[in-house]
């Protein structure tokens, strides 16, 4: 973007939300940005005006990595400019970090980093690794499922955007299938797309009544295959991050942290290993925002977000519960393991600094433990980690405190 505009861009807090943008102002240097591979997105001011040179450069840009445009202008005709120069998105000039933020997060740039995932469940083992492989090309990852029982546990631990589903199975058939997966309340929204021989009109109506999200008639070739998924499993992944997510930290939101919390729960008692859940929250935080104002407050809860992500461990939850209290489930960890990590953590975090109006300053949390062993239930593991966290409070804060050694 023009030099006399790069001033006014967010580039601290983006730093904050653990990106690292680089302000450039010649296309020389996007050129060579570019070339270097490992730019995510590229963010273009325009004025959707007929002679404006970034809008025009960013055409071809837009055609190696997602380009969002800013710009002063909402009206529908810079909305079809943008469109037409094949924008990811039109952002508001000035660019406020958090609105830059949620559309990386949510994003065509997302799904680079973390390719949608197709579930596909095939009897046949040979034709399920054909589609495999055409998606695999497009640069998809996929599972396979030979077998319908065995879908429910793959759902849980592959998370897919899409499930691509033989309609006629020995066992249970794909209607009766869809129905179990349907009959979850967080999986009610997940594209099915059925693959059948079936060519009977009715047949095909009533699966489509089932609230799938289509048919496709085999033999499929490649591209049809692959123009029916890629939509329609990144339409979901989109919609699915912005109910789950907490907009400001990018966690998991109350709900669907509970959500896993309970599938987690089912996961450990199937395998018989240990589960911890820990809730922690910042310590006098009230005060920060009065001394230092809400924005530096919002700016504390994010860097407590991105540091427990960075610390975040293969299959750990980490959810926004509330205002300022966070939670984490900690698949395979019992009560001792999961304070001693907790403990590292809150010692970790005390040591950061943080930039406010009023100085620098050093920030605490305080956390409360539960586990599988005095716990039966996901409520009940909330229920004892909450009562931890507030007798850590009452006794000082800045600790982490575990039910079972607490009430022994
Ligand atoms: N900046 C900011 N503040 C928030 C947000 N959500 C909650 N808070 C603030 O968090 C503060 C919580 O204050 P209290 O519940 O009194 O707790 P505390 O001051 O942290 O004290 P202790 O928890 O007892 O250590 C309130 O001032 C809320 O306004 C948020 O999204 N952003």
């Amino acid at each position: 973007m023009p030099a006399q505009l790069l001033a006014a861009l967010p580039l601290t807090q983006l730093a904050c939300y653990g990106f690292e943008p680089v302000a450039v102002d010649s296309p020389r240097d996007i050129e060579a940005a570019l070339t270097g591979g490992d730019t995510q997105a590229l963010v273009a001011y325009s004025e959707f005006c007929t002679h404006d040179p970034w809008r025009r450069a960013a055409e071809t840009w837009a055609r190696r990595v997602p380009v969002y445009f800013v710009s002063a202008r909402r009206d529908f005709d810079a909305r079809l400019a943008c469109v037409r120069a094949g924008g990811a998105g039109l952002l508001a000039w000035p660019l406020a970090a958090h609105e830059l933020v949620d559309a990386l997060s949510h994003g065509d740039s997302a799904t680079q980093r973390d390719p949608l995932r197709v579930l596909i469940v095939e009897d046949m083992g040979s034709l399920a690794h054909l589609y495999a492989g055409v998606l695999t090309d497009f640069g998809l990852t996929t599972r396979v499922v030979t077998q319908p029982q065995d879908v429910p546990d793959a759902i849980d631990a592959f998370q897919p955007d899409l499930i691509l589903m033989d309609m006629y199975m020995p066992g249970c058939d794909g209607l009766e299938l869809a129905r179990v997966i349907r009959q979850q309340r967080l999986l009610d929204g997940i594209p099915i797309l059925f693959l059948s021989v079936e060519k009977q009109r009715r047949v095909q109506l009533d699966t489509l009544a089932l609230g799938v999200e289509g048919f496709l008639t085999k033999p499929v070739d490649s591209d049809e295959l692959v123009m029916n998924v890629i939509p329609r499993a990144r339409r979901y992944r989109k919609l699915r991050s912005y109910i789950a997510t907490d907009s400001l930290t990018g966690l998991l939101n109350h709900s669907h942290f509970y959500g896993q919390l309970e599938v987690e729960l089912a996961r450990a008692r199937r395998e018989g290993r240990p589960l911890a859940c820990a809730m922690l929250d910042l310590d006098g935080f009230k005060a920060v925002n009065d001394t230092h104002g809400h924005l530096v407050g919002d700016a504390v809860l994010v860097t407590l977000a991105r540091f427990l992500k960075e610390h975040r461990r293969a299959g750990e939850l980490i959810g926004r519960y509330g205002g300022e209290e966070f939670a984490l489930v900690l698949p395979g960890a019992d009560e001792a393991a999961a304070c001693e990590r907790l403990d590292a953590l809150r010692d970790a975090f005390a040591r950061l600094e943080h930039a406010g109006a009023a100085g620098r300053f050093g920030q605490t949390f305080s956390a409360g433990v539960s586990s599988l062993d005095s716990a039966g239930s996901a409520k009940e593991l909330v229920r004892q980690a909450d009562a931890m966290l507030y007798r850590a409070k009452r006794t000082g804060r800045d600790r982490v405190l575990g039910w079972s050694s607490a009430n022994a």
